[in-house]
């Protein structure tokens, strides 16, 4: 990643194992025994091992994996829930691993939040009182922390239910009770854990868009858990893929799919359906060569004569696409000396480097010519053919 930004989690050789003799099963890892045997041998599980990531400030990080491959352990390490065996868990630069009791609460005050699955609320209290109730045992006055509540209803669009009892709404509202009981603490980390894996799955979309909208806004730093591509896809902007405990690849969505690690993380996004997630920036081609539109007819014919192409994009000096070079209409125009924007076709597919392939595919079903890839000056940054779209899919053209 190009862009410098600040490290809010930095995890170091994190290691968890569960049971009194962890020595042994360390070793026991070092020597490459699976986690399976480990167990069998020594009845030690090995929750995490020398896991190392960092998360940062502003990101949406989800840890992804079977069930047991260890995300809900990571994540509970990260704020303490579970005490990690060895390594360390740096939030701004201070160390919860070694923290003591009283250090511990402060950090977890102050910086750290979590929701859990299944919401944890306190069923015949009201919504502002399960609000209130993380502001509550942290010893915050009452008039402060139902001014607090009050807030961080609104922001989860809970206005108007604050003296509901949570045991009468719905799945998605008692979730966004307990992401607004998360957000109260006004956390720089939220901890999320399976948060939306229990409802059903049209409400847990629109609660995915709303933690998208809420993110936008709100810039926490999110450490999310589930077992769902889907979701980890939509809401990461890195996803770390686990199994039996360790990572198995650290990616955005794209670097996953295009390049996955190894067999397991390949097997694991063999469903996906990538057309929804490719974008034209994935796909692309370097745009060159292309022609200065102040160029004769003559270059251009050689340029494409050159490159073994039948049609070339005409930019200005600027780089402003300006249209495309057929040789068709090129061959005969240049015996009559004509200039290049006369027979350059000006009607051309133009489209932004975030589209996904998916709205990619009928655009070049109804022009066969390449589609230039604009920034927002219309400068153009690539060139997408129908052959990039059949490789990045992995599509072998029949003809
Ligand atoms: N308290 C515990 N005592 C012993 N073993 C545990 C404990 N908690 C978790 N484990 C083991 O640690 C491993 C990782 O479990 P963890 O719950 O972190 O996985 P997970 O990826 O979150 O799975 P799930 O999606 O099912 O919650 C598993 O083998 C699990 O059996």
């Amino acid at each position: 990643m190009t862009i410098h930004r600040k490290k809010k989690i930095e995890v170091r050789n994190l290691v968890k194992i569960f049971g009194k003799n962890t020595q042994k099963a360390v070793s026991l890892i070092e020597q490459g025994v699976s986690k399976q045997e480990i167990f069998e041998r020594t009845k030690q599980t090995v929750g995490l091992y020398k896991v190392n990531f960092d998360v940062y400030e502003g990101e949406t990080f989800v840890l992804m994996g079977l069930s047991g491959s260890g995300k809900s352990t990571l994540l509970r390490c990260l704020n303490r829930l579970i005490d990690p065996s060895d390594g360390h868990i740096l939030v701004d630069g201070d160390d919860i691993a070694t923290m003591d009791d009283k250090e511990l609460r402060e950090a977890r005050r102050k910086k750290m939040s979590m929701v859990f699955q299944g919401f944890a609320l306190l069923p015949h209290r009201t919504v502002i009182d399960n609000v209130a109730f993380g502001l509550e045992i942290q010893g915050i006055s009452k008039e402060e922390r139902y001014v607090k509540a009050e807030e961080a209803i609104a922001k989860v669009g809970l206005k108007g239910y604050e003296s509901s009892k949570t045991s009468q709404l719905s799945g998605g509202m008692q979730q966004r009770v307990g992401l607004a009981r998360a957000l109260a603490t006004d956390p720089d980390v939220l901890l999320m854990d399976e948060a939306f894996s229990a409802l059903d799955p049209l409400i847990r979309s629109e609660m995915q868009d709303e933690l998208i909208a809420l993110q936008d806004k709100l810039k926490k730093t999110i450490v999310f858990v589930s077992h769902d591509l889907d979701e980890a896809l939509k809401l990461g902007d890195r996803i770390a893929i686990m199994k039996d405990g360790v990572i198995a690849q650290i990616g955005t969505a794209e670097e996953i799919l295009t390049n996955p690690a190894d067999d397991y993380v390949s097997e694991f996004v063999a469903g996906v359906d990538r057309t929804k997630i490719l974008t034209a920036e994935n796909i692309m081609k370097r745009p060159d060569p292309v022609v200065s539109i102040n160029a004769g007819l003559t270059v251009a014919l050689q340029l494409m004569k050159k490159h073994g192409m039948s049609s070339i994009f005409v930019v200005d000096p600027d780089k402003v696409v300006k249209g495309i070079l057929c040789v068709d209409a090129a061959a005969p125009a240049s015996k009559e000396k004509k200039e290049i924007k006369d027979v350059m076709k000006t009607d051309i597919s133009i489209i932004a480097p975030d589209i996904p392939i998916k709205e990619i595919i009928p655009i070049m079903a109804e022009d066969a010519l390449p589609i230039a890839v604009v920034n927002e000056n219309k400068k153009l940054l690539g060139v997408i053919v129908r052959g990039s779209i059949l490789s990045a899919l992995a599509i072998k053209e029949e003809d």
